[in-house]
């Protein structure tokens, strides 16, 4: 009797949330990555763990080999202590049995050609890192405009990073064999695969068809039926509901239904190969005790679409006869087959000692005794066919219902078989979850944040519950801490629990199934498939971030319950109540089926070489669950405890849950719209910038042809043009530019003319006469400039404004005011003003501010610009053309220039009216270079030398100066 299994749940396994000390790895990024790096070298997670103690009470596993390295380092399997803030030791009970969910990834290779030419956006850095680079990063216009909170670039740790070169075999050996081996020993296991679609969850769970492929279900009954060889017993009881065991009927020895219904099996044959490959055997083996018999029983379920059904249960029409013929496609009437949703029930207390254990079941679930793997990798089978039926079919792209394996292994000992109490079930749940998807293959950032409404709510649930467990396992450890301080260690974690969230299991039927596995019934495994080559970079991300998060959830493995006191039910009470459920429906009982709800697939079967394709509709009849009304006294019970207050409660939750969510995706897809609508707005703008600047430069260039024409009008209204000279004939000094040549030649032109005008007139002028000569002209005319000698050099200077330097054109050419235009009358009465009145125009010119002559010199430079259209020449000479303007601040400092230049232009003409220009023969009267020969003799003009052209610049020069308005020039000569 030492061998005797005892009842031996542990009181601290009645704790709802294991203690979990504060964790100081967050396990995800790349920070995680670096400080684990160092531990995970110590102990290979990869490593298959050692073989735990066999022992009928069973002690929680800790320190395993797969256990994660980076997580804080493991209690010993004694009492535990943690340190409080000030030395106080705490007695933490939980902490030898808590045991973080284990992450497993694996990455998917290339299949196809175009995989294998893209590059995979997943890098194994080590065994437990991987680095997730976004493609299309620096290409994509959307992710760099993710609304999303997903970053381009990330680094996670895992357990461990399977690559994609992984053989189904070694995985299983480093990811499952733990938990069959666990099972076996007692221990309750949950494994799932989370992964977007086609990322191989179904390959890793089911297998492939080819040698070697088998998946973890296939592999996990070989193991077991290997293992159990000889060990098998023939028990007299069976396990019922989550923990429960009650007497076998004689249904229980029949063998399972282990081929599908000859009808759909016609079908469904040539539908698909199917995954499970019969020949692809593993032969590894567990050692177990001997002294102990074991069976194994197998479920199947699925959850669609919220509601779970039976996958082992037989395809019935709506009479509730098993279907036996398949319609063929001459049919003229389609079949309509019917299943029933299961219900979800609390486990009864009466199936535990502990009370507080709140796993659910699914009520109605048929579970099959299994004698050997054939047998069970048979029904497995017919499950998948049926799930192919009853789901997939509606969405022939992916899977988008969850798939349940359960095994359970109940084992007794030799010397117990009798003892009811002696009995030991433990479960195997292997879960193939559906696709987690937001969107498939969906390119813009606005239709995938549309299609992301239709997320499985399971996952999100499974999610939102990690969620809770973390959070309330990181307060509880953080309160208990605290707590224990003053207290000798001693602490009442009641007060603790009630201040943490409620876990929202209840909100799906996934987690409604699996709550005991994460509330401490077992060790939990999550297998993240990847497909790297995958477009779905942002679903991928949240793939790993819910890896991230799953290990960072603590579950307490602990030993599978043995049940209190069996509830023996007869055979007749219990097969009537299977009867009940899954018995012929009547689609008139509104109670037996409340909301049928209908689809139709259509099966097309055939179509090879050598066969014909044919088609079958079938009508797929989903019922909810029944309200079951003959529940036993202990469901009754159970749902007695169900406070309706608390229901309405999490039905509230749910429904602002489902608002909030609602909420978020319309903001993120107006945000994801707005972002679209602003980036087209910005790049229609940029190319209407682009189109108006274009215009802008045409109508530039136009101008500067007009101004060239004008340009060249003058010349020709100059006479230049009309009595072109020949270049080559007259000598150009070297160092005389372009434009002194163009000046010079206007102004010889001119002169030639003007003296040619003379000549006709009979009046001879003479540039080398007396001062005398001048006066008198200048008597007669009543100005100094008033001869047609002195007008001509007058226009010559104005010719030159528009090519001499600017600081002479802006001396001369200046024009502000109608009324201030100058005359020659005016002129020399000028040049008698008073010289105060001279001195302070000179010092207001002096004072004109910098921005002043700026905005001047812009102004004279638009005037300049108009005076190029069309007409060159009297634009010219609109220095007295009237102009009509407001006196402003700009414009009396302007005038004060006017002033300025006017006398500095009197000055100017006063000085060539006393300058001696001699004639061919003679020596320049002035001249600092030098003589210099006469640079042409045209007719009679007289000869004007470089020397004396520089000599007149020179005393333009001196005599600005000498008038102060020589610093404008100055610095209009800088700028
Ligand atoms: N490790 C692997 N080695 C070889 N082929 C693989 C592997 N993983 C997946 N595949 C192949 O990739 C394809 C998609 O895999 P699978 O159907 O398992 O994806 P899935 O995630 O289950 O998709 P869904 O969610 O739509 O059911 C299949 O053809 C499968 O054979």
């Amino acid at each position: 009797m030492s061998d005797k299994p005892k009842a031996t749940r542990s009181s601290t396994r009645t704790k709802a949330q294991p203690a979990v000390l504060p964790t100081t790895s967050r396990t995800t990024r790349a920070k995680a990555a670096t400080t684990t790096k160092s531990t995970a070298t110590a102990v290979p997670p990869s490593l298959p763990p050692p073989p735990p103690k066999k022992s009928a009470a069973r002690k929680p596993l800790v320190n395993r080999g797969n256990t994660d390295a980076s997580d804080p380092p493991s209690k010993p399997p004694s009492k535990t202590t943690a340190t409080g803030r000030k030395g106080t030791k705490i007695v933490n009970t939980f902490d030898n049995e808590r045991e973080p969910i284990m992450a497993y990834l694996r990455i998917r290779p290339a299949l196809t050609d175009d995989d294998s030419t893209t590059s995979p956006y997943l890098t194994p850095l080590s065994d437990t890192t991987v680095r997730m680079a976004d493609p299309q990063d620096h290409q994509n216009l959307a992710s760099r405009f993710r609304s999303s909170n997903i970053t381009p670039s990330s680094t996670y740790t895992f357990s461990h990073v399977f690559p994609p070169a992984t053989s189904q075999s070694d995985f299983f050996t480093k990811t499952t064999l733990p938990l069959v081996r666990d099972a076996l020993e007692g221990q309750n296991a949950l494994l799932f695969t989370y992964g977007v679609t086609n990322s191989g969850k179904t390959y890793t769970v089911q297998g492939g068809s080819s040698e070697g492929s088998a998946g973890i279900v296939p592999r996990t009954l070989d193991v077991l039926f290997n293992s159990i060889d000889g060990l098998q017993g023939d028990s007299r009881y069976r396990p019922v509901r989550l923990h429960g065991v009650e007497l076998a009927d004689a249904s229980d020895s029949k063998a399972p239904p282990v081929a599908p219904e000859p009808g759909l099996e016609g079908v469904l044959d040539q539908m698909n190969s199917l995954s499970l490959n019969d020949l692809d055997i593993d032969t590894t083996a567990i050692k177990l005790d001997r002294n102990y018999e074991y069976s194994i029983w197998l479920s199947y379920a699925e959850i669609y679409n919220e509601k779970v059904y039976d996958l082992l249960d037989s395809v019935k029409d709506t009479q509730g006869t098993r279907v036996n013929a398949f319609p063929q496609s001459n049919s003229s009437s389609s079949l309509v087959l019917a299943r029933t949703a299961l219900a979800i029930k609390p486990s009864p207390l009466s199936d535990s000692q502990d009370a507080s254990i709140t796993g659910k079941y699914i009520a109605g679930l048929r579970q099959f005794r299994v004698h050997n793997a054939s047998q069970a990798k048979s029904l497995v089978k017919l499950g998948q066919l049926h799930r192919r039926v009853f789901g997939t079919l509606a969405n022939r792209e992916s899977s988008r219902s969850h798939g349940m394996v359960v095994i359970k292994i109940m084992r007794c000992h030799r010397g117990e078989k009798n003892d009811p109490t002696a009995v030991q079930i433990s479960r195997l749940t292997l879960v193939d979850l559906a696709g987690s998807e937001r969107t498939k293959h969906t390119h813009t950032t606005g239709d995938r944040l549309k299609e992301a409404g239709n997320i499985n709510k399971s996952l999100m649930v499974l999610g939102q519950c990690l969620e809770t467990l973390r959070s309330n396992q990181k307060r509880l450890a953080v309160s208990l801490s605290q707590d224990g301080e003053g207290k000798d260690g001693r602490m009442d974690t009641r007060d603790v629990k009630r201040g943490l969230a409620i876990v929202p299991f209840r909100h799906s039927k996934l987690t409604e199934v699996l709550m005991d596995y994460f509330i401490g019934d077992g060790r939990t495994v999550v297998i993240v498939n990847v497909n790297p080559y995958d477009t779905g970079y942002d679903e991928n991300s949240h793939v790993m971030k819910f890896a991230a998060l799953a290990r960072e959830v603590y579950t307490t493995p602990a030993p599978a319950p043995v049940h209190q006191a069996p509830v023996i039910t007869g055979p007749g009470k219990l097969q009537g109540k299977v009867i009940k459920k899954l018995g012929p429906l009547t689609l008139n009982d509104p109670e037996v089926v409340p909301k049928p709800f209908g689809r139709k697939v259509t099966l097309s079967m055939g179509g090879g070489s050598s066969k014909k394709q044919s088609e079958a509709v079938v009508e797929v009849l989903e019922v909810d669950e029944t309200q079951d009304k003959s529940n036993t006294d202990e469901d009754d019970d159970d749902d007695m405890t169900i406070n309706p207050f608390v229901d309405e409660l999490f039905d509230e939750i749910e429904y602002l849950r489902l608002q909030l969510f609602e909420a978020e995706m319309r903001c993120a897809i107006i945000e994801a719209d707005t972002r679209e609508e602003v980036m087209r707005e910005m790049e229609e703008r940029m190319a209407n910038m682009e189109q108006m600047y274009r215009k802008r430069l045409m109508k530039e260039i136009e101008q500067n042809e007009l101004k060239t024409d004008a340009k060249i009008d003058m010349l020709h209204q100059s006479g230049l043009f009309a009595s072109p000279v020949k270049k080559p004939t007259r000598p150009i000094a070297d160092d005389i530019s372009e434009d002194e040549e163009d000046e010079e030649e206007i102004d010889r032109s001119l002169i030639s003319e003007e003296t040619e005008e003379q000549s006709t007139s009979g009046e001879e002028f003479d540039f080398g006469s007396d001062q005398d000569q001048d006066d008198d002209d200048s008597a007669a005319s009543g100005s100094p400039l008033s001869g047609k000698g002195k007008a001509s050099v007058r226009n010559s200077i104005t010719k030159r404004q528009s090519t001499a330097p600017r600081e002479i054109r802006e001396s001369l050419a200046f024009v502000p005011d109608a009324p201030m235009v100058p005359s020659d009358t005016e002129d020399a009465a000028m040049s008698d003003e008073d010289e105060d009145e001279d001195e302070d125009e000179e010092e207001s010119t002096a004072t004109i501010s910098e921005d002043e002559e700026d905005s001047e010199a812009e102004e004279n430079d638009d005037e300049d610009e108009d005076e190029y259209v069309p007409d060159p020449v009297p634009k010219l000479r609109t220095k007295s053309a009237p102009r009509v303007s407001s006196p402003s601040p700009t414009r009396k400092s302007a005038q004060a220039k006017f002033l300025t230049s006017k006398t500095q232009a009197s000055a100017l003409e006063q000085e060539m009216d006393n300058m001696t220009i001699n004639d061919g023969g003679g020596a320049p009267r002035a001249s600092s270079t030098g003589a210099k020969k006469p640079r042409r003799v045209l007719g009679k003009t007289p000869i004007v030398t470089a020397d004396q052209m520089d000599a007149v610049a020179m005393a333009i020069d001196k005599r600005i100066a000498q008038s102060g308005g020589g610093a404008n020039v100055r610095r209009l000569r800088l700028s």
